[in-house]
């Protein structure tokens, strides 16, 4: 991760801090809830006042008020006393617990001045303590995490504004290779459809980021140099897909010479993705990813999705890795170099089992529909049914029922 740095830190208001990472952990400034108060519809009473209460021996109280949600108690609860209050009302003083408009009897008319209580109620029951939801001073966001709908709620009962996180990377995609037509026209020929570049933005959204998207002349080495020297100044990083291999217009490694990129990785020894490439164009990551976008996908989720959580502020920014077993119906299969299949990873019996298709190229998609991880099989390795893998889960993982 050397090679790539966190993005600023910028004040965000809470509406807008929703996916962002926390730069700076924030600390409670109040207590939730702020005053003592009621969860359930009932009367607030002292609980030794209904010690010994049943349905056949009620103790009879004298309500003295009603205290709906929003209202502040005006009468101080003495013995023997209640006070008809809402779930969220503040609690009386001198009350120390609520008893259910189920356990009393001529409660629900509402206009009763006694009432007559049917079961005994433990101190505290029904109660909400001030800070026993988040106490004062407790921590409400951690460094390093990202905001969800939990957080941002804690921040609005709180009243706090706005949150220091990191600014969401900008990433440029560029998919470059002169078959390709926009997904919405019609391919003639031989052309294809670009399929990459949505599937990046989707998959940099996930990870985080703000995708960009460029496009260039295509197959034409100064304009995409061009693309990428103006895209670098716009973006923290750049993905680019084709045209990393060796085919006769393959200009990808000839654009880093023209851009004197720093080329730090030409290749990677596994497969689907192995001509993969990393290089640095004035402070610029390029990641290089193959055309094939099967193999896009797995050099995405293998190296380009930890370098943008980590640009992103998050603390675990590395790929979840864990071992499941493979599920019936797989062909034994061996590796002469690192393979990552792709697969459906599900939680059964309390252990993870992965489903892997059959279709396992660089170039098909299809088999990556439903799926959520990629099983490492090692080089020199043999894989079969039953074996227990190293696989990375990138999606949610199903939980089948005990
Ligand atoms: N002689 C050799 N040929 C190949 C080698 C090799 O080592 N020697 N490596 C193979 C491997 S492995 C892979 S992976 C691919 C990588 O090719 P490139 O990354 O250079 O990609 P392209 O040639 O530009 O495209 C490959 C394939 O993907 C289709 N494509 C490209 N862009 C998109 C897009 N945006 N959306 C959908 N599909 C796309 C393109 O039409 C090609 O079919 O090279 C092997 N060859
Ligand atoms: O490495 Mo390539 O992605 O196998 O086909």
């Amino acid at each position: 991760m050397q090679a790539v740095s966190r993005a600023e830190v910028q004040l965000v208001k809470r509406e807008m801090a929703r996916g962002s990472i926390v730069a700076k952990t924030e600390y409670a400034p109040s207590a939730l809830p702020r005053f003592d108060r009621s969860m359930m519809d009932g009367f607030a009473i002292r609980y030794e006042d209904a010690a010994g209460a049943s349905a056949h021996s009620p103790i009879a109280l004298q309500v003295i008020e009603h205290i709906p949600a929003g209202h502040d108690p005006r009468k101080v609860l003495a013995a023997g006393e209640a006070a008809r209050i809402m779930t969220g009302g503040k609690l009386p003083e001198g009350a120390d617990a609520v008893c259910r408009f189920e356990h009393t009897v001529e409660a629900l008319t509402g206009v009763a001045t006694t009432i007559h209580v049917t079961r005994p109620v433990t101190f505290g029951e029904n109660i909400s303590w001030e800070g026993e939801d988040v106490s004062l001073g407790a921590p409400i966001l951690c460094k390093g995490k990202r905001i969800g709908a939990a957080e941002i709620a804690v921040l609005s009962a709180l009243g706090v504004a706005a949150v220091s996180v990191y600014r969401k990377p900008v990433i440029g995609i560029l998919a470059t290779g002169s078959e390709l037509v926009h997904a919405d026209t019609l391919p003639e020929g031989a052309q294809i459809r670009d399929s990459n570049t949505p599937m990046l933005v989707s998959l940099v959204e996930e990870a985080g980021a703000v995708p960009r998207v460029y496009s260039a002349e295509q197959d034409d080495l100064a304009a995409i140099a061009n693309v990428i020297r103006q895209a670098s100044m716009e973006t923290d990083a750049i993905i680019t897909t084709g045209g990393v291999s060796v085919g006769d217009f393959d200009l990808m490694p000839a654009v880093y010479e023209v851009l004197q990129a720093e080329q730090r990785i030409t290749k990677v020894r596994m497969r689907p993705g192995a001509p993969f490439r990393f290089s640095i164009y004035e402070e610029t990551p390029l990641f290089g990813l193959s055309g094939n976008v099967a193999a896009g996908f797995v050099n995405f989720q293998l190296f380009v999705a930890p370098a943008i959580r980590y640009m992103a502020g998050h603390e675990r920014y590395a790929n979840q890795v864990t071992v499941a077993t493979v599920s019936e119906g797989f062909v034994r299969r061996t590796a002469p170099a690192d393979r990552y299949l792709r697969g459906t990873v599900i939680m059964k019996d309390g252990r993870l089992h992965i489903h892997i298709p059959a279709a396992q190229s660089s170039g098909m998609i299809g088999s990556f529909i439903g799926a959520n991880a990629l099983l490492r099989l090692p080089a020199h390795s043999c894989l079969e049914t039953g074996d227990t893998a190293e696989v990375v889960i990138y999606g949610p993982v199903e939980y089948l029922p005990l």
